[in-house]
C-alpha cells in the first residue's frame, strides 16, 4: 500500500505476537490505516485489546513481526522520527519534587536548550493549557485535571508534529474528564498538531475525533473506520452525535 494523499503516517499490515514460555499471544493482527496531517485521530478499542502495543509500534518502541510503518514516505526509524513524536500518558510520570514549570521544561532541558529560552517556550504552553499562575506549584498541589494539563503542556513544549495520547483521561472523574475533553479540543484548535488519541470510551471518541479507528477484541484488528462529520463544538445531545454513538456501539462489544 503506498502513501495516501496527505498522510503523515501509514500503518501497513502490521501484526504482533508475543511468545513467552512456548505459548504465543497474538495481540495485533494485520492492522492498516493512515494518519493525516493535523487530524485528530481516535483509536477506539476494548481494554487489553492491544491499543498500547499498536501505539508502541507506531512510535518505533516495539518492532512489528510483519508489516511496516511509513512516516512521511519513509520506513519509520529512530533517525527519521527524531523529535516528531511526543506522548501524553494516563499515568503522567510527573516528577513530584519538581514544580509545574520544571516538569514542563524537562524535555527541553534534555535537548540542551538554554534555561531562559526553555522557560519562554514552557510558559507559552503553561498559558495555553490554562495553568498561568501555577508555575511554582508542585504536582501534589494540583487536581487530577490540572496534572493532566501539565502533561499536555510538557508534550506540546517539545514541539512535536505528532502528539500521541494513550487514554490520557482514563483516571479522571467524569466531570473532570468532560472538561478535559473540551480543553484538549480547544488546545488542539488553537495550536494544531496531528493527534493520535487512544480510548476505550465511545462517547469520548465521537466527541473528540475527526476519524475513529475502531478495533476489535484481542488480537486487535481494524473493524471499521468512521469519519465524524459533526462540527465543533460538539454536543453529546446532538441527534447526529447520538446516531453515530449508536452505530459504533452496535458494531462493538464495548460497554459505554
Ligand atoms: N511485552 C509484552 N509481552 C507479552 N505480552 C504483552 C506485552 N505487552 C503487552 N502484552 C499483552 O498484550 C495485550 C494487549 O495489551 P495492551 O496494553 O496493548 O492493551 P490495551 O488495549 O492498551 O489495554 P488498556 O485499554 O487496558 O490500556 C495484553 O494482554 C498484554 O498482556
Amino acid at each position: 500500500m503506498g502513501l495516501q494523499e496527505g498522510a503523515r503516517l501509514e500503518v501497513n499490515n502490521i501484526s504482533k505476537t508475543f511468545v513467552e514460555k512456548k505459548s504465543a499471544h497474538e495481540v495485533v493482527r494485520d492492522v492498516s490505516f493512515s494518519v493525516y496531517n493535523n487530524e485528530f485521530l481516535v483509536i477506539l478499542g476494548p481494554g487489553y485489546c492491544g491499543k498500547t502495543v499498536l501505539l508502541n509500534m507506531m512510535m518505533n518502541l516495539i518492532k512489528p513481526d510483519s508489516g511496516d510503518i511509513i512516516l512521511d514516505g519513509h520506513v519509520l526509524t529512530e533517525e527519521n522520527m527524531g523529535n516528531k513524536f511526543a506522548m501524553v500518558f494516563q499515568l503522567l510520570g510527573l516528577m513530584p519534587w519538581k514544580t509545574v514549570m520544571d516538569n514542563v521544561i524537562l524535555g527541553l532541558k534534555f535537548r540542551g536548550q538554554k534555561k531562559q529560552e526553555s522557560e519562554k517556550v514552557a510558559q507559552k504552553y503553561i498559558d495555553l493549557v490554562g495553568l498561568n499562575g501555577f508555575e511554582k506549584n508542585l504536582p501534589h498541589e494540583l487536581s487530577g485535571g490540572m496534572k493532566q494539563r501539565v502533561g499536555i503542556a510538557r508534550a506540546y513544549a517539545n514541539n512535536p508534529e505528532i502528539l500521541v495520547m494513550d487514554e490520557p483521561f482514563g483516571q479522571l472523574d467524569a466531570q473532570t474528564r468532560y472538561s478535559m475533553q473540551d480543553e484538549i479540543t480547544r488546545i488542539w484548535e488553537q495550536d494544531k498538531r496531528t493527534v493520535i488519541f487512544v480510548t476505550n470510551n465511545i462517547e469520548e471518541a465521537v466527541y473528540l475525533g475527526d476519524r475513529i479507528i475502531l478495533l476489535t477484541e484481542c488480537p486487535a484488528r481494524v473493524k471499521e473506520i468512521y469519519n465524524i462529520d459533526i462540527p465543533r463544538p460538539r454536543k453529546t445531545t446532538d441527534p447526529r452525535f447520538l446516531e453515530l454513538r449508536k452505530i459504533i456501539s452496535d458494531n462493538t462489544d464495548l460497554a459505554l
